[in-house]
């Protein structure tokens, strides 16, 4: 029997970008919220090696034209961890894409943490939830996050996660355009005059993801804004605040190399979204309705012109 892990996508409630990094990053704050729509990853041991000894890593992908090599997330992700634990064991995976691609629902950095929760219990290989964090964290910005997922603020470059309570029920309606869009292309069009200092990295206390760091970057560091508007909104599990503090500075940008988005986001609150917002670096809106029965109700007014759509519901932690 294969083992089976799912691998949830995010939308992100808050995004915001506190300036340019040293590194090639940007240094953000956000609200980040694992939803329904997930995509599955069937692991199973394989005998096959390489030349080198090393056990072969054998992806088959379903549900999307995607690569199968180095390329691909979910066959980077499993070399990182035999390099990192010298485990010679190889394996097969078949992933079954549902979450669509450059859509700003971290489909490819779900894969990857399914992959590392994954392979850890496939290979015995013991890790420490830190272990897998800290691979997460060099795997992908998002990758960390998906580990449980949730509701959740993330700082940093989006490695430095702080969990938070759930928030209210809500429904969630997905648009995703046919174009995909690069996540590298919307943060380069940000407008540098509005982050002139460059964040030396070197000088940053490296935050790991144990409870202590996490409690105290909640209570002692001094947020922005945007970020305390919707943890606020959250902790008062009133869904018309929530959708009050809806905020991504990445929409500007990307509704300029797409002006067709910013349509898509006055539709939706033409059809009775009570919030709408680009996820992530997009190409996704979404919009927010009472619970999911509404979302379904809202998905039938809508053209499928429009692009693909989905309606969701929120998605809690998993246990790790
Ligand atoms: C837009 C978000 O999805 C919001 O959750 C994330 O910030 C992006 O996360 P991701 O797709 O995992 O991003 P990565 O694969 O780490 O980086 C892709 C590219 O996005 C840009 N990038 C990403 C994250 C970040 N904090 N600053 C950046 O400038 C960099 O140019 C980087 O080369
Ligand atoms: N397993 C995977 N699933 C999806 N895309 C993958 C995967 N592995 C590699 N990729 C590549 O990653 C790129 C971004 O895809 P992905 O769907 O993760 O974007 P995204 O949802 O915009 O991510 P994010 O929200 O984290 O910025 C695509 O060009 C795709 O070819």
């Amino acid at each position: 029997m294969p083992l089976v892990i799912p691998a949830y996508a995010k939308i992100n409630l808050c995004l915001d970008v506190l300036g340019r990094r040293d590194d090639g990053y940007h240094e953000v704050e956000m609200v980040m919220q694992s939803i329904s729509l997930h995509d599955l990853l069937e692991l199973s041991l394989s005998e096959e090696q390489e030349n080198n000894n090393m056990g072969k890593i054998i992806l088959t992908v379903a549900g999307a034209d995607l690569p199968v090599g180095e390329e691909n997330l979910v066959f980077r992700t499993a070399r990182i961890l035999q390099e990192y634990t010298g485990c010679r064991l190889g394996c097969s995976i078949l992933l079954h894409k549902k979450i669509p691609v450059a859509a700003g629902l971290a489909g490819g950095s779900a894969d990857a943490a399914a992959a590392l929760l994954g392979l850890n219990k496939l290979w015995n290989l013991d890790l420490t939830v830190a272990e897998l964090y800290a691979l997460a964290a060099k795997i992908g910005s998002d990758v960390p996050f998906c580990i449980k997922g949730g509701t959740v603020l993330a700082k940093g470059r989006g490695e430095q996660l702080a969990f938070l309570e759930a928030a209210p029920d809500m429904g969630i309606i997905l648009v995703k355009p046919a174009y995909g869009i690069s996540t590298g292309e919307v943060y380069s069009k940000l407008n540098s005059a509005v982050y002139p200092q460059v964040i030396n990295t070197m000088q940053k206390k490296d935050i790991t993801n144990d409870t202590n760091d996490i409690h105290n970057m909640l209570c002692l560091s001094d947020l922005g804004p945007p970020v305390l508007r919707m943890i606020k909104a959250i902790k008062s599990r009133q869904l018309p605040a929530v959708c009050k503090a809806l905020y991504n500075i990445l929409e500007e940008p990307a509704m300029k190399m797409h002006p067709n988005l910013l349509d898509i986001k006055n539709i939706l609150f033409e059809q009775g979204a009570m919030g709408v917002l680009m996820s992530g670096s997009g190409s996704t809106i979404f919009g927010i309705t009472p619970d999911l029965e509404a979302a379904h109700l809202l998905s039938k007014g809508l053209s499928p012109s429009l692009g693909s759509i989905y309606a969701v519901k929120l998605q809690g932690a998993r246990e790790v």
